[in-house]
């Protein structure tokens, strides 16, 4: 493996946990993402946005290495995954987790079960140290006890989002992946979970890659906000960046009636 990657900026130095060069993806003679490049550093939170079908979920996808790339480098916790070996690289996926759209749980696995479905498969565990740990990640999560007897159908949106993300951190990863982790719940819940991310981020020190619609959330938690635009990461930066940037799509979407309304809170 590589070593980790450093970048200086401002007098401090900040390791890159993420880094996409010059990645090109595309499917038949449709070409989504072109050259695009990105890094994330340890310990942010960073938002993703993009226009509807701009390719944030291919995006994320290409990186878990769920759809397959035309050109460009992935490193990952300073590993080429080129140039890993099957080893290093069932080593490197235990270090990520991931929670997909709409919680994707299995529907006929209780929350304990679902939260065990990495731990069986990357590790060998017995059961009861399985089970000491799936009560852990529930508490961690802010779910009752009782959860984990359940199953997706007799939870709530809520729940099921934070079921969804303490499979995500079963295996104590160093960067999530979250995408729209925030779509379908009411403000409150929302505002709930995006205060629970920033709890795991300053507690567990995780780095967040989380794709996002809600503004409240990009205000709110993100430290860095990337946007996805004309097949690559147009702009990046903070939300003043963000609020001071002069493309059209960014200025539409940061100052608009909605984003306006959020500032002035
Ligand atoms: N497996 C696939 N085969 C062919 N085209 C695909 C595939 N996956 C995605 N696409 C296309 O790639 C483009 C980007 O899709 P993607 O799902 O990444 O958009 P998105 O930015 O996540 O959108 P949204 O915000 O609506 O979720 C879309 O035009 C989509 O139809």
């Amino acid at each position: 493996m590589d070593g980790v990657r450093v970048d200086k900026q401002a007098g401090s130095t900040r390791e890159v946990v993420l880094s996409v060069k010059d990645l090109t993806v595309g499917f038949g003679d449709r070409i989504v993402l072109d050259r695009l490049n990105l890094d994330i550093y340890r310990g942010e939170i960073l938002g993703f946005v993009g226009a509807s079908g701009s390719g944030k979920s291919v995006l994320m996808r290409t990186v878990l290495r769920l759809l397959p790339r035309r050109a460009g480098t992935i490193h990952i916790l300073g590993a080429d995954y080129d140039r890993t070996s099957e080893v290093e690289r069932m080593a490197l996926d235990m270090r990520l987790g991931v929670l997909f759209q709409h919680g994707a749980l299995f529907s006929s696995l209780t929350v304990r079960e679902n939260i065990q479905v990495p731990m069986r498969e990357y590790l060998d565990l017995p059961q009861s140290m399985m089970d000491d740990l799936a009560r852990l990640k529930i508490e961690l999560v802010g779910l009752a006890p009782e959860a984990a007897d359940k199953f997706p159908s007799e939870l709530s949106g809520g729940m099921i989002k934070r079921a969804a993300l303490a499979r995500a951190l079963a295996l104590d990863p160093d960067l999530v992946f979250l995408d729209e982790p925030t779509s379908g719940l009411d403000p409150i819940g929302a505002a709930e979970f995006d205060e629970l991310i920033a709890k795991l981020r300053d507690t567990l020190g995780l780095t967040v890659y989380m794709v996002t619609h809600d503004l409240d959330s990009l205000f709110s938690v993100c430290d860095r906000i990337a946007v996805l635009a004309q097949k690559k990461v147009l702009v990046e930066g903070t939300i003043d960046d963000m609020l001071a940037c002069d493309d059209a799509w960014v200025q539409a979407y940061f100052r608009g009636k909605r984003a306006r309304s959020i500032v002035r809170k």
